[in-house]
């Protein structure tokens, strides 16, 4: 059933597509036509804005029909509507044709695994240039000006302005749009100086602007102060009454950033009672603003020029924006990888069901990797090289990168912060990079040692660093079966086990006690445990048995009974908190050769 409030139009497909048609895409705004041309010429059926636009209550009722959802500011992609979309499990991808995604509720579309994209630079040149062209505006006030022309007066005494050449502008926020207005403004013969606490040094130098290292010791000395962060928790009202108080009483401010970065109660009494001079608006904490709203008593204020959000508002940034988000959309859509995830994932929906998993299993590989061999042994991840040898059917695949993006989120993941970013499909290779991890794919199709699996993987490290403890191989196996997932080989050890939860790893020799002993210790710390599995040798029945024996020093073991110990894992899955002094106390039990503890 078509959408009441939409019109929509399609196409037929030259291209074979993994979704069942008809894929159906929903533009709740205007975007430019050549965007719109491209998902109708691959056969998507795009339903189109109409006027009235949706409410939001239409929004929701319609968005569980649609793969793909394209917005501009003005709609409102909360949880309720991500929420909506997951009842029906068909919502791919929610496109932003700009740059702000404040309008939407990443988090929650994260959740639902739907992919964020927008177009981080296709509307910055209209953003600055808009912000250049308000700027102007209020230094002449050229919209009051205008509007009394229009109204008959030729009030040439009212409308004496300021210049801009040689007076300093202060810009908060040095990303893309920041940059653009900063080196216009200097082309203007304007001083300028800045305050972003994560911009690079090396580009302020470039651009010729000083930094200043505190937001509240710049505003003093600017004439002009213009905004380009973009609206978080952190730069809401970032400009309050304590900042703007302590501006000069002829400063003038600007904002084509986000409604909210200023107080807009404390603007208009900063305008009211002329702590400054004037305010070039662009955006609004409601938009369009809500009768009698502060918004609205900015946006009507005489010492404020005021656009309706008008920014991105160029022909030639619309072009921009809604190629950007349409390319990928369609590149989604047909299974493939956006350019510009605001929060790309592990994996992508249309791999879901075959590569999940896998993706699982390698994830959880590489997080045990690093917690049994690296941390609970010393060792590092970082600095070795890696293998990941796909057997089975995982042999046959050749579009594995969520399979790599795993194994570096698995190993990095459980050791360190990663400096907020979060390991994705997108960011993966790099991050590995930085980490040095060296990761090498193979596909087997022999089956290697795995063969009676459906999909199975081996995971094969080898330190790249002289030492020997760092060069030694280290192996993890591992292969799923339906939707379970299961380790196979740990080390030298046989196992089965699914790598869930809270695990013991201890590395000891095989004999008789081993288990009553561990059990106690646990048992006196209230740790449950919620399995057990004793690993052997690889190969222990057979004849490669003898040469796995441990050897101390001179020769083999003998253990309590006169018998050649062997070496064996033994891998608990407990419940409750095991510490450091759980910890100690088992690595001392007798027979015991060391105790890893690994959270999956
Ligand atoms: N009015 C309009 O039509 C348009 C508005 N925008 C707005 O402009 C914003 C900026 O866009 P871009 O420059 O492309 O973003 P960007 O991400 O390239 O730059 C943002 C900059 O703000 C800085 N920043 C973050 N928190 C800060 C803080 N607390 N204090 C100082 N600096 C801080 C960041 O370090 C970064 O350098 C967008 O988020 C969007 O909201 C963008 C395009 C059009
Ligand atoms: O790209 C942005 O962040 C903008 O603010 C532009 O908004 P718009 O697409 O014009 O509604």
């Amino acid at each position: 059933m078509a959408p009441s409030a939409v019109s929509s139009s399609s196409s037929s497909s030259s291209h074979p597509d993994p979704l069942t048609p008809p894929i159906r895409i929903l533009v709740t705004e205007k975007l430019s036509p050549e965007g719109l041309a491209l998902l109708r010429s691959t056969g998507f059926q795009v339903d189109t804005p109409t006027s009235p636009p949706l409410s939001p209550a239409d929004l929701l009722k319609q968005i569980p029909f649609y793969h793909a959802l394209i917005v501009r500011s003005e709609t409102k992609v909360t949880a309720a509507v991500l929420q909506a979309a997951a009842s029906s499990s068909k919502l791919r991808v929610v496109a932003r044709a700009g740059v702000g995604v404040d309008n939407i509720d990443v988090d929650a579309a994260t959740r639902q695994g739907v992919i964020v994209v927008n177009s981080p630079s296709g509307n910055v040149l209209a953003a600055a240039e808009h912000t250049i062209a308000l700027l102007m505006a209020v230094a002449r006030n050229v919209g009051a000006a205008d509007r009394g022309m229009k109204e008959g007066r030729w009030n040439r005494g009212a409308l004496v302005g300021v210049e801009v050449g040689r007076k300093v502008l202060g810009v908060v926020g040095m990303g893309k749009v920041g940059v653009r207005v900063a080196r216009m403004a200097k082309g203007l013969g304007m001083k300028v100086v800045v305050f972003d606490p994560y911009a690079s040094a090396e580009l302020c130098r470039e651009v010729g602007v000083e930094v200043r290292g505190k937001l509240i010791d710049m505003l003093p000395e600017v004439d002009f102060l213009t905004v380009h962060t973009p609206l978080l928790a952190s730069t809401a009202n970032l400009l309050g009454e304590k900042e703007l108080r302590s501006m000069k009483k002829t400063a003038r401010v600007l904002n084509v950033a986000r409604g909210g970065v200023y107080n807009e109660e404390a603007l208009l009494k900063a305008l009211d009672e002329e702590w400054i001079a004037g305010a070039g608006l662009d955006v609004f904490t409601s938009e369009p603003p809500s009768a009698g709203s502060v918004a609205a008593r900015l946006a009507a204020h005489p010492k404020v020029v005021s656009t309706p959000h008008l920014g991105a508002s160029t022909v030639e940034a619309q072009e921009n924006v809604s190629m950007d988000v349409c390319t990928q959309v369609v590149e989604i859509l047909r299974g493939g990888l956006p350019t510009a995830a605001v929060n790309a994932p592990l994996i992508l929906p249309e791999e879901y069901r075959k590569l999940q998993p896998f993706v699982r299993l390698i994830e959880r590989m590489g997080s045990l990797y690093t917690q049994h061999f690296a941390r609970g042994r010393g060792g590092m991840v970082g600095g070795r090289r890696f293998e990941l040898v796909y057997h089975g059917e995982l042999a046959g695949m050749s579009k594995t990168r969520p399979l790599f993006a795993a194994l570096v989120k698995g190993l990095v993941s459980s050791i360190s912060d990663l400096g907020g970013r979060d390991v994705n499909i997108v960011n993966a290779t790099l991050i590995a990079k930085e980490r040095g991890l060296a990761i090498d794919e193979k596909h087997v199709r022999d089956g290697g040692t795995v063969p009676r699996y459906a999909g199975a993987v081996t995971l094969r490290s080898v330190g790249t660093d002289e030492s020997a403890a760092q060069t030694s191989e280290q192996v993890i196996e591992g292969y799923a079966s339906g939707n379970a997932v299961y380790i196979s080989k740990l080390d030298r050890f046989t196992a089965n086990f699914q790598p869930e939860g809270t695990l013991l790893v201890l590395h000891n020799y095989d004999e008789p006690g081993k288990i009553g002993n561990v059990g106690f210790i646990l048992g006196q710390h209230k740790i449950n445990i919620t399995f057990m599995q004793v690993a052997g040798l690889e190969g222990e029945l057979g004849p490669a048995a003898t040469s796995q024996l441990v050897q101390l020093e001179d020769g083999p073991v003998e253990a309590a009974g006169g018998h050649v110990a062997k070496e064996a894992l033994m891998i608990l899955g407990v419940a409750g908190e095991v510490t450091q002094e759980v910890l100690d106390e088992l690595a001392k039990s007798g027979g015991i050769l060391d105790v890893s503890l690994v959270r999956l």
